[in-house]
């Protein structure tokens, strides 16, 4: 008898059923839902469907080069992966396979807060890290965290200021997931063999970002950034990047699509600060379109989760493969020699609905 195997995923959204396939239904529920009625999680991948590329013709500009570099630190390509929690629900080897990944492939990893390996042990991986931090209260806390992420070799720190509360995830409601299975816990919130309880607080403020200049000499990205004028705050705060994000549709639902921000965002901080964005980013065409309207790089979440699970480091390292092979197509194409050579110049506006 032949035993029929499913077709090897080849492009970003192949990997989506292959990994629900695989997991658990309802940790495939946790990573896959969104916000309520998942509105803005469809509306980040329909944005970059409407947006059109008008290429440019026999420029010959030979292929594309597709190196970035990005608040300092140099990066093999505009794409990073985002910050995602609980990697382990997706393979035993965690965090460390997707570290693994990020460092064969040279992107940068911006390593969640919320990770079920230490931020120690992702380090050791060799990848390119940034840090991912949901400002805690406890500013004592707080300021331990910072410091093993300094200690650890992270290069900036990412805070999230989307997340006053947790969005209303209603697959976790039906699914009664509400706590972590046996075995697997926030291995950077483990004090003396306790592990504290995360808090998502409304009491976070423009102070804490403050507090935080002044506790870190590291850069700070903001990350949930979709108003022109909480941009242009973030800049008199003496933010060093942003990120225009909706947290993947996961936090305040019907939310507009991160990349429908993205040039209001960039109109705000007229160049002062890098861009980065997430939020539905899924071929090599969508990061040439994020640069096309002001992004200095793309940043993927939910694809690297579905790689993971597939096939832990081997399986992050194709979907950041086959993006790759995308982006390089999608700017040869275009007539682009490099991310910088992408100006709005290559949009056609808004075609379709
Ligand atoms: C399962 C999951 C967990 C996430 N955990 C975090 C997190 O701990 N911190 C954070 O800032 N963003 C988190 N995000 C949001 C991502 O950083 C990113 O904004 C989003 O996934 C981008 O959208 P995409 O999944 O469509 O690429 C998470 C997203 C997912 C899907
Ligand atoms: C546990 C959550 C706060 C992690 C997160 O940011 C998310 O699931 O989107």
């Amino acid at each position: 008898m032949t035993r029929e195997t499913a077709p090897a995923p080849v492009n970003l959204r192949d990997f989506e059923p292959a990994a629900r396939a695989r997991l658990d239904p309802a940790h495939y529920d946790y990573f896959a839902g969104g916000a309520q009625d998942e509105i803005t999680v469809a509306a980040n991948e329909a944005a970059f469907r409407r947006h059109t590329l008008v290429p440019r013709i026999l420029r010959g500009q030979g292929a594309p080069r597709l190196e970035v570099t990005v608040l300092g630190e140099s990066a093999s390509m505009p794409i990073l992966l985002a910050p995602t929690a609980f990697h382990r629900l997706a393979h035993p080897d965690a965090e460390r396979a997707t570290a693994r990944a990020a460092a064969e492939a040279g992107v940068i990893m911006i390593a969640a807060m919320l990770s079920t390996v230490t931020i120690e042990q992702i380090a050791a991986c060799g990848a390119k890290l940034w840090f991912q931090l949901y400002i805690q209260p406890d500013l004592d806390f707080t300021a331990s965290l910072v410091r093993r992420a300094e200690d650890a070799g992270c290069r900036a720190l990412v805070v999230t200021a989307d997340s006053p509360a947790l969005g209303r995830n209603e697959r976790g409601d039906r699914n009664r997931f509400h706590d972590l299975p046996p075995g697997i816990h926030c291995a950077n919130m483990e004090e003396e063999g306790k592990v504290r309880q995360v808090v998502l607080s409304p009491d976070i403020s423009w102070r804490h970002v403050d507090w935080l200049k002044e506790t870190t000499s590291l850069p700070i990205v903001l990350k949930g950034v979709l108003h022109p004028e909480d941009a242009r705050l973030a800049v008199e705060h003496g933010v060093d990047g942003l990120i225009v994000s909706n947290h993947g549709g996961r936090q305040l639902d019907t939310v507009p699509a991160s990349l429908d921000r993205l040039p209001l965002v960039a109109e705000a901080v007229g160049g002062t600060v890098p861009l980065l964005l997430d939020g539905g980013v899924r071929r090599g065409t969508d990061v040439v379109k994020a640069l096309a309207l002001g992004a200095a790089a793309a940043a993927i979440g939910r694809p690297a989760l579905w790689g993971l699970a597939v096939a832990g480091q081997a399986g992050v390292e194709r979907v950041l493969e086959l993006l790759r092979n995308e982006l390089a197509n999608a700017l040869t194409l275009c007539g682009a020699a490099s991310p910088a050579d992408v100006t709005d110049g290559l949009l056609g506006g808004v075609a379709w609905k």
